[in-house]
């Protein structure tokens, strides 16, 4: 499912219909029943579509339009429609057009008794600040529905007020409950503040032909496109099949990170994890991670050269390794650090273990001039937006449009498959590509999921998937497992290791190839 900006979204409209003969008339037409279908598929449990009230906002452009065909379409089934035209201040109640001195007080009645408001205001048209009157209606509209949790608004194609590239908000912006865009998730859904307006996102077939979306740079993560990343669990397969781990991490301070990393690679399945420690730190893992073997390195005081060749010794084999978690940031550590990098330079690509770097390892590599120049092709770094702001020597957002750049220029220039954390976190390849996870959670930022994650990215490259893949889906299922553990407990206080039982669960949901979420 690819990502549009509004050029791209007018681009391809104009591609149908000089290409495929879908003029703007038909994509309408298409548009609004899609709408309406969803619309009908989604009701609350309790509401019928007979007698069902819908007050419809409709705007001067073809969003406008797209409401007027939803609005034939669910009087068809039963419902009774009341329609607002915002331009003309024209109502229509039930069919019955009001008379001018009435509309005022008949549409805040309207308001009062609908059980859902459609708002086909504005569009990806919108092309300048919303007037006072759109923004009072609007208003009137979002108390209302404070004042009344049955209410429900749904918006076509965005919500009115909503930036469709940038994510930024008019003030008079409607908070939808449900938005069912068009044809294409739009870039402003994957961005803050716009992403909190949005509510539940269904996507609303309007018959585009998909060759047309193929030369798009940007996608949604989806169960589909998870599904199609996986690796094949054959029958006739042993833990040699499924790769070896190694995670050099682990340190005094910071004993945890390397057991969520490791579990978390086991836990997406590959067939081996070793954990490259200090033989001070054994006995912290020995007695609370049973399935992993280790790689016993020498205490930092034998020096960098001793530990670096303890851990190069023991990579042969090992198809994924994963740097960082715990690690500490002393001057030896950097130093194993690079000679480690220098020797999987040096491995011809096949014999080569594929490398992810998080946390420390950022952290260590970020004080090296030119550090990118020093990692293997293909590998992956997977910085929250702090470690991205010492990276790149510039300050990050946490959650603006801004990131999108900034993910695909870094990703371009250091050759790096560049997980960009945070809610919708961007995975961005050095050739341009990016890929949004819509999916957020506010349970995941506690301290230890980043380590939960890189552990997943690198036990699906034990598994031989391709390393923006791997990166793309352990992002997607990271999340989806955490909206197992909020089921039960809500958006806070999830500990990750909470995430590491709901991996496989997570793994098994996109497997069977379920509808896409958001479908
Ligand atoms: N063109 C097509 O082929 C299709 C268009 N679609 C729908 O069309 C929408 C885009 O249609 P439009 O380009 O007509 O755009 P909109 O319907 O978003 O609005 C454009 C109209 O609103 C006015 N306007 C812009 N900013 C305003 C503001 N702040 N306050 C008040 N009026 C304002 C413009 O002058 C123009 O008349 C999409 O969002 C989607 O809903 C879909 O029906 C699918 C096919
Ligand atoms: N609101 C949110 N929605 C979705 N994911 C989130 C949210 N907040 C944090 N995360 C995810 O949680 C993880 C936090 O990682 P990180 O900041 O590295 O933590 P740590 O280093 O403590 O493990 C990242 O994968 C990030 O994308
Ligand atoms: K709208």
């Amino acid at each position: 499912m690819h990502i549009v900006t509004v050029a791209e979204m007018r681009e391809l409209e104009a591609q149908a219909d000089r290409q495929y003969g879908l003029s703007s008339p038909i994509l309408m037409e298409n548009a609004g029943k899609s709408a309406a279908d969803i619309f009908m598929a989604h009701l609350l449990p309790h509401h019928s579509m007979n007698g069902l009230e819908v007050l419809f906002l409709i705007g001067p452009g073809n969003n406008g339009g797209d409401g007027l065909v939803m609005a034939r379409h669910l009087q068809e089934a039963g419902a009774f429609i009341n329609l607002y035209y915002w331009k003309e201040q024209r109502l229509r109640i039930r069919d019955k057009d009001i008379a001018e001195p009435e509309v005022a007080k008949t549409l805040d009645e309207a308001i009062k008794s609908a059980d859902y408001i459609i708002d086909s205001l504005l569009g990806t048209g919108r092309s300048r600040p919303l007037s006072e009157d759109m923004r009072a209606l609007l208003k009137r509209v979002q108390q209302e529905r404070k004042s009344r949790a049955e209410l429900r608004i749904v918006a076509i194609d965005l919500p009115t007020g909503l930036n469709a590239d940038t994510g930024a908000v008019d003030p008079g912006a409607l908070h939808a409950d449900m938005t069912i865009t068009l044809a294409c998730p739009k870039q402003g859904f994957f961005f803050f503040p716009g992403r909190d307006y949005l509510g539940d996102v269904y996507i609303g077939d309007i018959g585009l032909p998909a060759d047309l979306e193929r030369d798009l740079p940007t996608e949604m993560l989806t169960t589909n496109l998870v599904h199609s990343l996986l690796p094949e669990r054959r029958l006739n397969s042993n833990k040699g099949t499924f790769g070896k781990v190694m995670i050099f991490g682990g340190s005094l301070p910071y004993p945890g990170s390397i057991f969520l990393a490791g579990s978390a690679a086991a836990r997406v399945g590959a067939g081996l994890i070793t954990l490259a420690v200090t033989e001070q730190m054994l006995p912290i893992y020995a007695s609370s991670l049973h399935e992993a073997t280790f790689a016993i390195l020498p205490d930092e005081q034998a020096g960098s050269f001793e530990r670096a060749k303890a851990l190069i010794a023991h990579l042969e084999g090992y198809r994924a390794l994963l740097i960082g978690p715990g690690l500490g940031q002393s001057p030896t550590t950097r130093e194993v650090i690079l000679q480690v990098l220098e020797h999987l330079r040096a491995l011809p690509e096949e014999k080569r273990p594929r490398l992810v770097v998080d946390a420390d390892g950022l952290n260590n590599l970020s004080a090296m001039e030119h550090w990118w120049t020093l990692l293997p092709e293909n590998t992956v770094i997977t910085p929250h937006p702090g470690e991205m702001g010492r990276l790149a020597a510039t300050k990050v957002s946490g959650g603006d449009i801004s990131r999108l750049d900034l993910a695909r220029e870094k990703a371009k220039e250091w050759k790096v498959i560049l997980a960009l954390k945070g809610a919708c976190t961007i995975i961005a390849h050095p050739e341009g590509q990016a890929r949004i996870n819509l999916l957020a959670n506010p349970a995941l930022a506690t301290a230890g999921t980043g380590d939960v994650l890189a552990g997943m990215v690198t036990g699906f490259l034990a598994q031989g998937v391709q390393p923006f893949d791997a990166a793309s889906a352990s992002v997607y299922l990271h999340v989806l497992a955490s909206t197992f553990v909020s089921q039960e407990l809500g958006h806070a206080g999830l500990l990750a290791s909470d995430l590491l039982p709901q991996i496989p669960k997570a793994i098994n949901r996109a497997a069977v190839n379920a509808p896409s979420y958001p479908d």
